[in-house]
């Protein structure tokens, strides 16, 4: 960031993940280096053709898409006659993950017409003393249908068809990408009209990845979708020799014992609290207390001394929602990865499920007011804002979808009254829970104007779809009133999210490294964690847990009347303090005043080693090369040790082997008690 500043005013080139190259004058840029070019233009380099130089102009370039950004030299740049050179196109950024399918989101969507808009009318933030006099430009005027390509998710064969012939390229015996090849059958089966015949070979092709996989049990699934949806007469020959040799393989299998699907449970068994529980919220130790303070706001502090390894909170979240780039892997209801098997919604072309059971759940609780715009919500926002959406519509499941019920309700609620660690867990409602949901942080007086209107821009965006295509719009009528609280509670929580959203994990495969990564599937709102504040050295760490529960685990001892520390994202031993403060500011909206910032703790290979003499030593990369090889066995035995460890050096912070052994144990809780991808069974068949 601060290197950046140097390059204002001057010619930078920039390569985005997508792998295109822009040049221009950089005008400017903010906290998440989203930058503005001017006199820009794009250079498309080709092996058969000289440089293409297209002219853009004014143009911005989101931050989370920038990969290199560099300043030009200009004396050597202009000598380059581009009509000459030849260069092969970049690859567009491949993700990390081999089980992830591609984003949903565009390139231009609905921030960046915000920050269009914005920059057009509001040149100067700082002298815009009211802004809400020119509402209007954002949100009545805006004209965003036609600019975000806003419209209705429909399927269609002719896609769903393309799509299949793309996977058919992967499943070719000289490429042999079968998992490349499955997505694009299940984004076919997704895009396919029910009963339709490309609906019945998508499913056929998917049975004959499923024989090279040997799993013929999902196999014999497919073939049995394949019929169910009029899979043709003249192709029915080849579907029933699959069939029989499915079963013949099956029998074999089952004569000698073999299980190759390997849906093994091997981990560490029930996680369970380390101490009795809240007699009336089960999911915290007994020992936490809820306090509050004017710097503070709420937090969580123990009445008792704890220890390193501690579990000392484990919650269920109020929702959670799948990323896009998952949807044709898991189950959009709870999560399982059943990309053998998943079926599609048969209204929405993006949700998919593992059973019937789930997608009924799922429409039941959120899906049937997000199916009609789900698609359209990931084309154009972030994962933050369909998280909002998914509270708001949650909240609205746990009405009965009674929104003068919910309204009176909650222009009664006292919202300071209202103390998750004080409510009756075991006879809550969903509504209780969502009370509890419904007064976590927004930080609405922290936000700056800029802050504040983008917010307003996004909530009539959703509010508008929500009301022009989906149950919402009849429930609210012509009653202004019902459509504001659909207002309030969308801009209510995009705040929430931003400040209380929590990742979920797991565990994959790498099939060219060998070893095993965390992910984040799925992003969660839990209203107890939600009380835990930030530390750039936190004293507690954050698992997920198989069955969508997060534990909340001490990870260096706390004294009695301590308080608990979580960490969101920026730790002393990664980032300077100049770079947390900006991101703290701009995310969290407070200044930090941990032990970390008021001492300036240095990065981790400037830490101090502790004395080893007195503690002993651990191997640290020996120990971290065994725990990225995922064995289940070894982290059981490493974990007491590490536990032990800890609680004896735990005191010495910021200590360098403090630091790395809190990461080792945590790898170890994760190993023991993390979801894992099943993935690593698919690559003895088949190329990455
Ligand atoms: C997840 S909430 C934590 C609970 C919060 N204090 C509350 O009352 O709801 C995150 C917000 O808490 C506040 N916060 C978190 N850590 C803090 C800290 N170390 N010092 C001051 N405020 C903090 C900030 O307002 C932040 O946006």
């Amino acid at each position: 960031m601060s290197g950046l500043e140097s390059y204002v005013n001057n010619t930078v080139s920039i390569i985005t993940a997508d792998g295109r190259n822009f040049v221009g004058t950089l005008k400017g840029f903010d906290q998440t280096v989203n930058v503005i070019l001017d006199e820009s233009h794009e250079r498309v380099y080709s092996m058969t053709a000289g440089i293409e130089q297209v002219v853009l102009g004014l143009h911005i370039i989101r931050g989370d898409n920038i990969a290199i950004i560099g300043q030009l030299d200009e004396s050597v740049d202009s000598k380059l006659d581009f009509t000459t050179i030849r260069g092969m196109p970049l690859e567009p950024h491949k993700f990390s993950s081999f089980v992830m399918c591609d984003s949903l989101e565009e390139k231009f969507g609905a921030w960046e017409l915000f920050e269009e808009i914005w920059q057009k009318e509001m040149p100067d933030e700082d002298v815009v003393e009211n802004i809400y006099d020119k509402l209007d430009l954002f949100v009545k005027d805006s004209p965003f249908h036609d600019r975000l390509k806003l419209c209705p998710d429909v399927k269609d064969n002719a896609k769903a068809s393309n799509i299949r012939t793309r996977g058919n390229q992967f499943f070719h015996p000289k490429v042999k990408r079968y998992i490349e090849a499955i997505k694009c059958y299940n984004e076919s089966i997704a895009f396919s009209e029910k009963g339709s015949e490309e609906r019945a070979i998508a499913y056929a092709n998917r049975s004959m990845i499923c024989y090279e996989l040997h799993r013929y049990e999902e196999c014999l699934e497919n073939i049995r979708l394949a019929r169910e949806s009029n899979y043709p007469d003249r192709l029915m020959s080849k579907l029933i020799k699959r069939e029989e040799d499915a079963k013949k393989a099956l029998q074999v299998n089952n004569s000698k014992g073999v299980n190759d699907s390997d849906d093994s449970t091997d981990y560490g068994g029930e996680l369970k609290l380390s101490y009795s529980a809240h007699e009336t919220v089960p999911q915290v130790a007994e020992c936490l207390n809820l306090c509050e303070s004017k710097n503070f706001g709420r937090y969580v502090v123990t009445n008792q001394d704890l220890n390193a390894g501690d579990v000392v909170i484990i919650e269920r979240p109020f929702c959670r929602l799948l990323r896009d780039v998952y949807r044709c892997i898991r189950c959009d209801y709870c999560f399982k990865e059943s990309i053998f098997t998943l079926i599609p919604c048969e209204s929405c072309t993006v949700a998919m499920y593992c059973t019937v059971e789930c997608m009924d759940k799922a429409h039941k609780q959120y899906h049937r007011i997000e199916c009609p715009i789900i698609r359209d919500m990931w084309r154009i926002f972030t994962k933050l804002p369909v998280l909002s959406l998914r509270v708001v519509t949650t909240a609205i499941h746990s009405y009965d979808y009674n929104l003068h019920a919910m309204m009176e309700h909650l222009s009664d609620l006292n919202e300071k009254k209202v103390n998750a660690f004080a409510m009756d867990w075991t006879t809550a409602t969903m509504r209780d829970i969502y009370d509890t949901v419904h007064v976590l942080e927004t930080n609405t007086n922290l936000r700056g104007s800029k802050d504040r209107m983008m917010r307003v821009f996004f909530t009539t965006i959703i509010r508008k779809l929500l009301l022009e295509r989906t149950d919402l719009g009849n429930i609210c009528g012509l009653d202004v009133n019902l459509s504001e609280l659909l207002d309030n509670l969308i801009l209510r929580h995009l705040q929430t999210s931003a400040v209380n959203m929590h990742s979920m994990h797991y565990m994959e495969y790498q099939p060219t490294e060998k070893l095993y990564e965390i992910e984040n599937h799925a992003s969660a709102c839990f209203p107890l964690l939600s009380m835990l504040n930030h530390s750039c050295a936190p004293n507690v760490t954050r698992v997920s847990l198989f069955d969508d529960r997060c534990a909340v685990i001490v990870s260096r001892p706390i004294p009695k009347g301590g308080q608990l520390y979580d960490n969101y994202g920026m730790h002393h031993s990664l980032m300077t303090r100049k770079e947390r403060k900006l991101d703290l500011a701009k995310q969290y909206k407070f200044v930090c005043k941990c032990e970390a910032c008021i001492n300036d703790y240095p990065l981790y290979h400037d830490l101090p080693s502790i004395d080893t003499t007195r503690h002993g030593m651990i191997d640290i990369s020996a120990i971290h090369e065994e725990l990225v090889l995922h064995s289940v066995k070894r982290a059981a035995e490493l974990l007491p040790k590490l536990r032990r460890y800890l609680n004896d050096i735990g005191h010495e912070y910021p200590g360098k082997e403090t630091c790395s052994c809190q990461e080792l144990f945590k790898r170890s809780f994760e190993i023991l008690y993390n979801p894992t991808s099943e993935s690593a069974s698919y690559w003895k068949y088949c190329n990455p």
